[in-house]
């Protein structure tokens, strides 16, 4: 296995690119550790495939460079990388046995009989197609072939990276949570640096202990779980990450206060001199409370969702979203809280780090 650093990639299929605008991959500048489990999350796109192949080798960048560790390997194959690659869709061979497909990649690489055996049987169990190892893969659904391909990936222990494009589309609902969770187990297990592309969020947050999240060809955060929901770098973090996304609300800032409309807020610190930026108060609606008392505002929509209320309100013209508990009640002369430690202040888009 490898750490993999981008050293300056980026890639653009236009044969002669001027703009930002006609980068699929704007400069990336990364290492990617040996052994992590990540998740490219991002919508359709904004360059998740293409990262994913400049790392495999199925896509050569047009410009900087791709290091496996020390080596530079911007100009091997595939094969040389030594990267297992799993796809949006199965590929298997169809006249094989489920247990030939998955034996296959070891064979070829001349993997002794017995730890073949021993491996493609601990994969099938894994995948759970330990049953009928035996039957022709051409006779399985869709989903079964794509654990096939899944097993085939996994299978290989001398790999430099495993990749996941999208793994799990073709796969029904209860079997995706089922996989995914067998995924981090066996990440855990082994160790491998698995890559994982997917633009559901859910997926992004149960598998990855690194998120990567994308937008516009952009890399505009790397964080764990946490750090994207506590401390999004970019509003688009905000918005995509979180169930709603996060309040994005147009102010005006005064050392620590942000005026909102004709109210005013106190901010965690006192912001920079942002003049002539365009500058927004996020907040996430678990910091945003309905109340008696704060920020006056009309409510449009109460959705339950199980645990908590969803609240949809309008605050000076601005859509908003807050929490409530289930059984709470709203006051009939509503107000919206802001919880200070759930603050963040965004200039053109990017988190602005506050002062004391
Ligand atoms: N072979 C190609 N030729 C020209 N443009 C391409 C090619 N492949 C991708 N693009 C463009 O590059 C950009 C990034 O595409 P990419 O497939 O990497 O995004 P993605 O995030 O993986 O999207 P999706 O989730 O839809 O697969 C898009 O604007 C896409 O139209």
């Amino acid at each position: 296995m490898a750490q993999i650093t981008f050293d300056r990639i980026r890639h653009s299929y236009y044969p002669d690119p001027q703009k930002p605008e006609d980068f699929a991959l704007r400069e990336i500048n990364h290492s990617f550790e040996d052994g992590g489990a990540y998740a490219l999350l991002g919508p359709s796109g904004c360059g998740k495939t293409t990262l994913l192949n400049i790392i495999s080798g199925l896509l050569q960048p047009s410009h900087g460079h791709l290091r496996f560790d020390d080596q530079d390997v911007t100009n091997l194959s595939t094969q040389e990388r030594n990267i297992a690659q799993v796809f949006q869709f199965p590929v298997v061979y169809d006249t094989m046995s489920v247990y030939e497909n998955l034996a296959f990649p070891l064979r070829n690489r001349n993997v002794p009989k017995q730890i073949i055996d021993a491996k493609v049987k601990e994969t099938l169990e894994m995948i759970g197609l330990s049953d009928g190892a035996h039957r022709k893969a051409r006779r399985l659904t869709a989903d079964k072939k794509q654990k096939i391909s899944l097993g085939r990936g996994l299978v290989r222990s001398d790999v430099n990276a495993i990749l996941f494009d999208e793994p799990l589309t073709v796969i029904d609902p209860h079997m995706k949570w089922e996989l995914r969770s067998q995924l981090k187990k066996l990440h855990r297990r082994f160790g491998h640096t698995m890559i994982y592309v997917t633009h559901d969020q859910t997926e992004a947050l149960t598998f990855a202990d690194q998120v990567v999240v994308m937008y516009e060809g952009q890399v505009v955060q790397i964080g764990t779980p946490a750090e994207l929901f506590e401390r999004p770098m970019h509003t688009f973090v905000g918005y995509f990450i979180g169930s709603p996304g996060m309040n994005l609300l147009p102010v005006d800032t005064d050392g620590r206060m942000a005026r909102i409309g004709d109210h005013s807020v106190e901010l965690p610190g006192a912001a920079p001199d942002l003049a002539g930026r365009k500058t927004d108060l996020g907040i996430r609606p678990e910091f945003t409370r309905i109340s008696t008392s704060g920020l006056p505002v009309q409510i449009r929509k109460v959705e339950d969702v199980g645990r908590h209320k969803i609240i949809r309100a309008v605050l000076d013209g601005q859509e908003i979203a807050a929490f409530a508990g289930e059984d709470e009640s709203l006051p009939a002369d509503p107000h919206v809280q802001f919880d200070t430690a759930g603050m963040n202040l965004y200039a053109d888009s990017w988190r602005v780090e506050l002062g004391a």
